[in-house]
């Protein structure tokens, strides 16, 4: 039987373990830092938390952190890969990506998603429900595409940056690292790092 441990029993975590069985998992697992406050998530277990995860590592055949917040989600990755643990990646069947291109370890695709040639996807990241990324993009490590963004080619993503659901991104823009752009914005020109913007067009809301 082939065992997958989820880190993290968030409602990120429950579409990884579903998606996760469809193709074929056997056993899912999580791990959580609520444990044991927290037993249940959805129709799966919560047995430990990270401490136990890592001693438990080598009762699994692979291990994904399925915390939506970037930099927990980071860090934990950080954390499972010092431990060598068998860090995988999930991607759903009904994604569509290009054979030309790069996944990086630990990233999630989700149903619907898109991703056309010569991207360069980090570790870590979340592509979310029916995103879509044209040609020529980057994305570092820890990034998040909520559903139903798009960006358009040739877009940066600079590390642990949240492009919000629907939010839309014009050609050539960097995103900077740990930006926020919110829920439907609209991005014309560059966002600098750790800075929210929203709206269409696109303004500055707060620094994040
Ligand atoms: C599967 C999943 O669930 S993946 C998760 C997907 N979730 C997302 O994409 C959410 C992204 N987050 C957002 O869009 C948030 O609204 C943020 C981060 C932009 C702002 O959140 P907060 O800082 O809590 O702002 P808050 O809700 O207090 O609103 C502050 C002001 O900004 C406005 N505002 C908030 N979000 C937006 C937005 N997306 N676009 C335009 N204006 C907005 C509010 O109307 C409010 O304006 P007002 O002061 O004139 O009343």
């Amino acid at each position: 039987m082939n065992k997958l441990a989820i880190l993290g029993a968030s409602g990120h975590g429950k579409v990884l373990a579903d998606m996760a069985e469809l193709i074929g998992w056997q056993s899912v697992t999580f791990f959580d830092d609520a444990w044991p406050t927290v037993v249940h998530n959805g129709h799966w277990s919560v047995v430990g938390n990270t401490d136990a995860l890592l001693q438990q590592l080598s009762s699994f055949d692979g291990v994904i952190v399925g915390i939506g917040n970037n930099a927990i989600r980071l860090d934990k990755q950080a954390l499972l890969t010092a431990h060598c643990a068998p860090l995988i990646s999930l991607i759903h069947p009904s994604a569509q990506i290009s054979r030309y291109g790069y996944i990086g370890v630990g990233t999630a695709i989700m149903a619907s998603a898109t991703i056309n040639l010569d991207c360069d996807i980090g570790a870590a990241c979340i592509i979310n429900t029916h995103a879509s990324i044209d040609h020529d993009c980057q994305l570092a490590d820890g990034v998040h595409i909520s559903p139903a963004a798009a960006l358009a080619g040739g877009v940066i993503i600079e590390r642990g940056a949240w492009i919000g659901i629907g939010a839309n991104v014009r050609q050539l823009i960097t995103i900077g690292a740990n930006a926020l752009v919110g829920a439907g914005g609209v991005v014309v020109k560059p966002v600098l790092p750790n800075t929210c913007v929203a709206g269409n067009p696109a303004k500055i809301l707060k620094q994040c």
